[in-house]
């Protein structure tokens, strides 16, 4: 069997397009532009790329991008103080504070200084617990990306058994919430799970986001099952190039899996997708306008 290839690019396309008409309509029927404003503290050179790419894809879908590149020393009351002013900003309906911060920094206490209603990234402690207990919050793009993909592919994923491998607060523990209110069976294993082999192999689905590269083994895998590939390793080739790899080892999974999303092209498109999408939902709510259906969850 070779599995089916769940195609991030192609899925995020017609989410752009769909969040592009939306950035339309908001300027036609109301004159808004929906803001996104991204934070980068130091120079870490893999992050300086992903807020290129979110700035480029924000501008193409006709939003305003506002970009924020701070020293790596910048100390925790500076940081605060340009939240405070960017949640006071009525030009700004989302905020994103690129993570992992320098080791200075409180993640935690930086993330909650958002405004939670322009919290795209659905990190802040009451997006988490709205999402948890069943409510509308904003929720994670990387896990929101996944669902869509499971979604399009799988249909209807009630009943369904999903292992989550991996517990982070940004990807595992709002995977399995969103996957709970879809009505699957959701296993979540991380680092101190025993026989992952035994748990892996009664997966319907498996979204693997462990961070460690090619981690998950094509034999550990039911026969038919789906696998959503969070991971984004570069692993050095020994001749001085750098590959881009997913925690699961796609060649031997390919030939067992029934459709599986591959690195780079799956999961990473997705998630900025679904950082715009947010971003528009974030400006529908700020002026009480209906919000997009096709943007929900
Ligand atoms: N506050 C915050 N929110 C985030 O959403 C966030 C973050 N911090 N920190 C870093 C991670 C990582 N992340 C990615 C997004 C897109 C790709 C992506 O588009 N990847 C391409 C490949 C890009 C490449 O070549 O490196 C792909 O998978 O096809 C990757 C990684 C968002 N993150
Ligand atoms: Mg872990």
């Amino acid at each position: 069997m070779t599995a089916r290839i769940i195609d991030g690019k192609a899925f995020a396309a017609v989410l752009l397009e769909n969040v592009a008409e939306h950035v339309t309509q908001l300027k036609q029927a109301h004159g808004l532009i929906p803001g996104l404003a991204v934070v980068l503290v130091g120079e870490d050179p893999a992050s300086e790329i992903y807020v290129r790419s979110k700035a480029k894809k924000t501008v193409e879908v006709g939003m305003h991008s506002y970009e924020y590149k701070l020293p790596a020393d910048t100390v925790e009351a500076e940081l605060l103080a340009l939240i405070e002013q960017l949640n006071l900003d009525p030009s700004v309906h989302g905020i994103l504070v690129q993570l992992p911060l320098p080791e200075h920094l409180d993640e935690a206490l930086v993330t909650n200084a958002i405004d939670p209603s322009r919290d795209v990234d659905g990190f802040h402690v009451s997006n988490a617990g709205l999402l948890a207990t069943g409510q509308p919050a904003m929720v994670p793009c990387t896990p929101l990306g996944c669902l869509m993909m499971l979604r399009g592919y799988c249909g209807n994923l009630a009943g369904l058994h999903a292992v989550v491998i991996g517990r982070s607060n940004i990807v595992g523990k709002p995977m399995a919430q969103l996957l709970l209110k879809e009505n699957c069976t959701v296993t979540v294993a991380h680092s101190h799970t025993r026989n992952l082999p035994d748990i892996v192999v009664a997966a319907d689905i498996v979204v693997a986001a462990v961070g460690r590269p090619l981690f998950v083994k094509g034999q550990w895998l039911k026969t038919g099952a789906t696998v959503i590939d969070v991971g984004i390793n570069r692993i050095d080739q020994g001749d001085g190039t750098m590959r881009l790899v997913g925690d699961v080892d796609y060649g031997a999974a390919k030939d067992i899996a029934g459709a599986i999303t591959p690195v780079p092209g799956g999961v990473g498109p997705m998630t900025i997708a679904c950082l715009l999408a947010n971003t528009v939902t974030a400006c529908c709510r700020a002026h009480s306008l209906p919000e997009p259906a096709r943007l929900k969850v």
